[in-house]
């Protein structure tokens, strides 16, 4: 089938089912940067690998269904979305957990350096890892923000987001990327917000690490798992923390000592969660015959519908420029959460963070220009009846 490269904002909205409003209709869906929404594939993937495989094939599936293999397959899969070549991402675990993993094997690539340069503004998860590898490594943790970062011969690791989670500000990895690399230090960059709803270029940019999430703009599901990647030239090097035993080179060798499986398989640890794993297998189909920059522009056009459509004054806290924004807007609001709940009695779901922002999330394969629309409008009248 010919790739899509134009799709027009809600281009795959029938592969989906939507919330419902309180009126029972479909909501207006704008949290998608918090978790997607449901493909129907994602749920027919779901059932068969419940009713066929785990029922009637039973423990055989590890092979007969190639559960055992599926967590470098659908690597493979989420890597054609970041610009990886095959072989240099798996899927497994959360973030945090892979993001521990890679800190910590970042900081042992580069064992006589002392900085662990990490975003001031990172997700939590991001920023509470980073000061326990600090102490777990010794590393002396320092943050900025990523625009502002300035790596030296003493830097060991420059751990970034793609996109803020909070403002939606897309960063300049490949800036962040040059004066890392220029200085020596190993990048780890964190996909969760970026994956899905932009192009990213891993392999070109030269990042060395990476991580993100499966749930936001893959619509994977709850709690759906999470990617790494390790470029191909830290393969043979890399030295991970968590030596669980499907990381092993032989695992069901149940050998004394533990050996790394060649390359990416090496950051395996625990059992796949495989019900989880072959969701997010059905759901990656909404993206196999379409162009990421498409759902990029998709996405940007339905971002600047909304910023186009809101009053006057409203204090939008993301950037407007196109190569400076993320797939999400950010508004700054008096009182976050109550606006958030009084948007979701009126069919509008989008999401509150502290201290005041509400977050309206544009996944361009299910919200439509009319979407953004509404969601500005209802935003309008509940600022304009605060006021
Ligand atoms: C940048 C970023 N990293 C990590 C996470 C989450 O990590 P986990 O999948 O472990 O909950 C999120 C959101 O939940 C995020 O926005
Ligand atoms: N991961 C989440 C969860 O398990 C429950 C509720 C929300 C989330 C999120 O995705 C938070 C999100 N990463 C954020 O950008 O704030």
């Amino acid at each position: 089938m010919p790739s899509n490269s134009s799709p027009e904002p809600g281009f795959a909205r029938a592969r989906f089912v939507l919330p419902r409003a309180p009126d029972g209709s479909d909501a207006v869906y704008l949290a998608g940067n918090s978790l997607g929404a449901q493909p129907h594939a994602a749920r027919e993937a779901l059932l068969s690998a419940v009713d066929e495989q785990w029922a009637r094939v039973g423990v055989a599936g590890w092979e007969a269904c190639g559960w055992w293999a599926t967590p470098q397959r659908l690597g493979d899969r989420v890597g054609a979305l970041v610009g990886a070549a095959p072989g240099q991402v798996v899927v497994g675990d959360s973030t945090s957990v892979q993001l521990f993993g890679l800190l910590i094997a970042a900081a042992r690539l580069r064992p006589d350096r002392h900085v662990l340069l990490s975003d001031a503004g990172h997700f939590p998860t991001d920023r509470y890892l980073a000061t326990s590898v600090a102490r777990l490594t010794g590393l002396t943790l320092r943050t900025t923000s990523p625009d502002a970062m300035a790596p030296d011969a003493d830097t060991a690791v420059v751990a970034v987001p793609a996109v803020d989670f909070r403002t939606g500000e897309r960063w300049d990895l490949a800036t962040i990327v040059d004066r890392a690399h220029e200085a020596g230090a190993v990048v780890v960059a964190d996909l969760s917000h970026a994956v899905g709803v932009m192009p990213v270029d891993l392999d070109a940019l030269g990042v060395d690490l990476a991580v993100g999430c499966t749930y936001k703009y893959l619509n994977g599901g709850p709690g759906a798992p999470a990617f790494a990647y390790v470029a191909t030239r830290h393969h043979e090097v890399l030295d991970p923390p968590l030596t669980g035993w499907t990381g092993h080179a032989d695992p069901f060798g149940m050998t004394e000592a533990w050996t790394p499986a060649p390359g990416v398989g090496r950051l395996r640890v625990g059992t796949p969660p495989m019900l989880s794993m072959l969701a997010l297998d059905g759901a990656l189909g909404v993206f196999d015959d379409v162009d990421l920059a498409g759902v990029r522009a998709a996405s940007l056009a339905l971002g600047d519908a909304f910023l186009e459509a809101l009053p006057a004054g409203t204090d939008v806290v993301t950037p407007r420029e196109h190569e400076r924004r993320g797939g999400h807007v950010a508004v700054r609001v008096r009182d976050a959460d109550g606006m958030c709940a009084a948007l979701a009695r009126r069919g509008v779901v989008v999401d509150a963070r502290p201290p005041d922002l509400l977050r309206f999330g544009f996944a361009a394969p299910y919200v439509t220009l009319d979407d953004a629309r509404t969601a500005a409008g209802e935003l309008a009248a509940l600022l304009w009846s605060a006021s």
